[in-house]
């Protein structure tokens, strides 16, 4: 895609953000994070603070890493033998890639949503249901106040509180999508991981995702990979741009998108490479 970097510029200088409070402790803190897949050596000494409740972008051209790092974010890797973490990621201050830390309480704590809608074969109602009968034992009056409290918070619940108990594989991609979004806030998470949330989706069902991100970001601390650079502009508050498994420039999204520091993501930004 050409991308026009006056344009992106703009959007990211247009953007309101809160900006961020130098005082306050990152909800996330990666320190010296090297990634393996066996021999593969995927991510290269990692270092990065992600903001509390603030929208972190993640780009790069294809390959550079941004998928491998969010699975290291909810230890989505132990599920593959032969995948090692080395490093630290503290999420308030717990290291989640040490051994001592399980994986399930994990992502309950770092929930993600995939590239594609990924609903189960089942009911609305019992695919939220479904994760939270995991973790809790709800009253029946609980569990429905816990799922209109998702599917509101996803922007889901005018559409389909009249069909809750009908299938959630005739729901359209753009709300197949914010029933995943709703599925992972029901268990309630303190940061989530979106990984290129829009890429299976239309223009409309993705300015929705957009906007939703926008509403989430008061509650929850987000990051997202994408590939799309308005997307970044538009979303983010802070964004980190990465290259061959390094993170090669990190900072507020309207300094690298309008004045990076380092020539390669002058060159990413403006469309030049990847
Ligand atoms: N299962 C795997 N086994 C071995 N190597 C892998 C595996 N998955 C990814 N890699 C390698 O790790 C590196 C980073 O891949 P990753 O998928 O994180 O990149 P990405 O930036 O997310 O790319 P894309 O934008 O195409 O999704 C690449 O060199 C890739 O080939």
């Amino acid at each position: 895609m050409n991308i026009n970097s006056a344009e992106i510029g703009k959007l990211a200088a247009a953007t309101g953000r809160a900006g961020l409070d130098p005082n306050a402790a990152p909800k996330i803190k990666i320190e010296d994070l090297d990634f393996y897949y066996g021999e593969n050596h995927a991510l290269h000494k990692i270092n990065m603070d992600v903001p509390d409740r603030r929208v972190t972008a993640m780009i790069g051209p294809s390959g550079c890493g941004k998928s491998t790092l969010l699975r290291v974010l909810n230890r989505m890797y132990d599920l593959y033998p032969g995948q090692r973490a080395v490093g630290k990621v503290l999420l308030d201050g717990e290291n989640l890639v040490d051994a001592k830390a399980k994986p399930t309480v994990v992502r309950t704590r770092v929930g993600m949503v995939f590239q594609k809608p990924t609903p189960f074969p089942m009911s609305i109602y019992d695919n939220i249901a479904y994760g939270i009968r995991l973790h809790e034992r709800l009253s029946k009056a609980d569990m429905e106040a816990r799922i209109e409290w998702c599917l509101t918070k996803a922007a889901l619940w005018n559409e389909v509180k009249d069909r809750l108990h009908a299938s959630a594989l005739g729901l359209s991609g753009g709300q197949q999508q914010r029933l995943c979004i709703a599925r992972t806030i029901a268990v309630k998470p303190e940061v989530i991981l979106l990984d290129e949330p829009t890429s299976a989706l239309d223009p409309i069902s993705t300015a929705r995702i957009e906007e939703l991100v926008d509403e989430l970001k008061s509650e929850f601390t987000i990051v997202i990979v994408t590939h799309n650079m308005q997307q970044a502009a538009r979303c983010s508050d802070q964004t980190a741009f990465f290259l061959l498994g390094k993170l090669i420039e990190y900072g507020p999204t309207n300094d690298i998108f309008v004045s990076p520091k380092n020539q390669k993501t002058q060159d990413y930004v403006t469309g030049r490479f990847g």
